[in-house]
């Protein structure tokens, strides 16, 4: 169990990047930590690992306070995947994944069976692609070796910042999915940082939304949607029959026919609504253009996916 009390960063004299934070991250558990941009996630995550030092506060980990723990111990102890995973470019997957193994000094037979047995598990086949270097694979196969890499030395706690955020919606619905199985058989203790209301529905058992470095509310999601603590958690979480809406409808349903503007970001019209309000938040934009089998038909606009309210569709 993680356990963060009173956990606070603070920097200069008066800029709180986290304030007051007290959480408990049961074991077994995936918490994700919710909130818009700047609220205080990543600073939040890191001083789990102690990437950061807290300015006051501490973090339990199964009741020992960590700043009595070496902080590389501590590290190699929790598996840590971040949004563009760093893989090793001139050591290939089997070696990337074989890392922190290979440092805690594991029987080099026993971490080779692992490590395929992990490539397995996130859905590359070993025999494809043990060999491989980082620079052959796509960015949601690199992010698999990543998910990989951080769960070879089997590790009770994973710390997760954005871990799907860098991917295209099909490769993003496909990891999680790869997740949701891998985390329902392993039971991981997981943190995962997202601004992703919908990853965040999909992916966790709790919810802590966090707004200007505070804690807004901690529960499920159904806490969250039903009993929220606080007009700004309405706020947020508000939208959410919207795109419980979306989810069941294809771009193509708020499309509006014409030519796709240069240099617009795109989605595919199979895909469903929600997906692209996910890549509209992601890239800062407003308007994306839709392909039909890589041919560009139209453009969605975010005021077209607004109207598709309760009540308005
Ligand atoms: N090294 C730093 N010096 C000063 N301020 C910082 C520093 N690092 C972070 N901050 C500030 O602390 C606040 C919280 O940052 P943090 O990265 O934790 O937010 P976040 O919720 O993870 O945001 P995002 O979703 O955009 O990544 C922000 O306002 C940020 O500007």
């Amino acid at each position: 169990m993680i356990e963060v009390q009173g956990l606070e960063k603070r920097y200069g004299e008066a800029s709180y990047a986290v304030r007051d934070l007290n959480l408990v991250f049961p074991d077994g558990e995936l918490t994700a930590l919710l909130g818009p941009s700047g609220c205080g996630k990543t600073t939040t995550l890191r001083m789990i690992n102690r990437l950061i030092e807290p300015t006051a506060g501490r973090v339990l980990l199964d009741g020992r306070d960590t700043r009595d723990l070496n902080p590389e111990a501590l590290r190699r102890g929790i598996g840590y995947v971040i949004q563009q995973i760093g893989l090793f470019p001139h050591l290939n997957v089997a070696q990337n994944v074989a890392t922190v193994p290979d440092l805690l000094g594991r029987d080099r037979r026993d971490t080779a069976r692992r490590v395929d047995d992990l490539l397995a598990l996130v859905g590359l086949d070993p025999a494809v692609y043990r060999h491989k270097k980082p620079a052959e694979l796509s960015g949601g196969q690199a992010q698999r070796v990543g998910v990989a890499r951080a769960l070879a030395a089997d590790p009770p706690v994973l710390l997760m910042d954005e871990p799907f955020g860098a991917l295209d919606p099909l490769a993003r619905d496909a990891l999680q999915d790869a997740f949701r199985d891998i985390q329902r058989r392993l039971k991981k203790t997981v943190v995962m940082v997202t601004h992703d209301i919908d990853e965040a529905l999909r992916l966790s058992d709790r919810i802590a939304l966090m707004n200007a470095g505070r804690l807004e509310q901690v529960g499920t999601a159904d806490d969250l949607i039903h009993r929220p603590a606080s007009a700004f958690v309405r706020q947020f979480l508000g939208e959410d029959a919207t795109l419980r809406q979306l989810a069941g409808q294809p771009v193509a349903a708020f499309m509006t026919p014409g030519p796709v503007p240069a240099g617009m970001p795109c989605i595919d019209a199979t895909l469903n609504a929600r997906s692209a309000l996910s890549v509209m938040l992601r890239d800062g934009t407003d308007t994306l253009g839709v392909t039909r089998g890589g041919e560009p038909v139209g453009t969605v606009a975010w005021s077209a996916l607004r109207t598709a309210g309760p009540g308005s569709a």
